[in-house]
């Protein structure tokens, strides 16, 4: 388990992370949203270790991280800003890398070389953005991390190679249990990876949520009633958008889905059907019942 307490860090007077604290369960795909500047690196640096907090504390299975070489042995950290030796190939870089992990497994590298359409005898310089990002994703699940951290890790990458790059994830997170936190801007980007999602503001998480609890638990439903009712028949649902037009209602409820339906079937409608809402319209209602305009945080 990855737990922050109070974590704060500052560069000069910019509060970049602000008394931070949360609890990312192990084995699990966490999502890490937030608009420009909102600390998602910076939690991501502290969690790898590259950065001490100013103060609070970042630990990983009740162990510290920074300077810490036995935990950052399990943790792989890939940087939104890649880093590759001039001039190397990746099976150069791969040489690298297999003398500084000790988990580096050649016969995944290998494997992956085969399932991505990336040259490894070519020098990395003269790839495109996207391939060479698939360079460092290949790189990073060559040396078994327990603990992979990915800064925006689709950026650049095209949606075939997006979605192997996602199938891979879920199946190390299946097979070997390990702990994924990959940041993006993208709610929907994330929307069928996560378990969990965490929403960075102002150095701070926002809000924090299981996505299957998120999206099993808000329902979207179209009804038509003749006549049509007032709406305090329906004071019953726990509703977060209710509107009318003609003989159809329109609303959004909280609660499991057969408790709505069987409520409203009592009201006799012409027809009723359930739409299970996106993640993204989840997100916008539960962050409007805590207080936040979701449009102002994350686009
Ligand atoms: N090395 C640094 N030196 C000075 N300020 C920094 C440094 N790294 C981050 N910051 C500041 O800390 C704040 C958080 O930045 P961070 O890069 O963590 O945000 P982010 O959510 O990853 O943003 P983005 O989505 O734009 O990548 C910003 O105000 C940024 O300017």
């Amino acid at each position: 388990m990855i737990k922050a307490t109070n974590l704060t860090k500052r560069f000069d007077d910019n509060v970049a992370l602000a008394s931070l604290t949360t609890e990312i369960t192990a084995g699990s795909i966490y999502g890490l949203v937030g608009s420009n500047g909102a600390g998602k690196s910076t939690f991501l640096r502290l969690i790898a270790g590259v950065y001490h907090a100013d103060e609070g504390s970042i630990q990983v299975d009740g162990q510290p991280v920074f300077e810490n070489s036995q935990v950052k042995d399990k943790i792989f950290f890939l940087a939104d800003e890649l880093f590759f030796f001039s001039n190397y190939t990746m099976n150069q870089m791969a040489k690298f890398y297999s003398g500084l992990y000790t988990n580096w497994s050649q016969k995944i590298y290998n494997q992956l070389c085969v399932t991505f359409p990336v040259n490894a005898n070519k020098r990395i310089n003269t790839f495109s953005k996207g391939m060479q990002r698939q360079v460092a994703v290949i790189l990073a699940l060559s040396t078994r991390p327990e603990i992979l951290l990915l800064d925006e890790a689709f950026d650049g990458l095209d949606p075939v190679i997006r979605g192997l790059v996602r199938k891979i994830l879920a199946d190390e997170v299946a097979n070997r249990g390990i702990t994924v936190i990959i940041s993006s801007h993208n709610l929907r980007e994330l929307e069928d990876l996560c378990d969990q999602v965490g929403v960075l503001h102002h150095g701070k998480i926002l809000f924090q949520r299981d996505i299957d609890d998120l999206k099993l638990g808000f329902f979207k439903v179209q009804c038509a009633f003749k006549p049509l009712p007032e709406k305090t028949a329906f004071s019953g649902l726990d509703l977060l958008q209710f509107d009318t037009r003609g003989s159809l209602v329109n609303l959004i409820a909280r609660g499991k889905r057969d408790e709505i339906l069987e409520y409203i079937e009592k009201m006799s409608p012409l027809f009723v059907e359930t739409i299970p809402l996106t993640l993204e319209e989840v997100f916008i209602h539960e962050m409007e019942a805590v207080g936040y305009d979701y449009s102002n945080i994350l686009f």
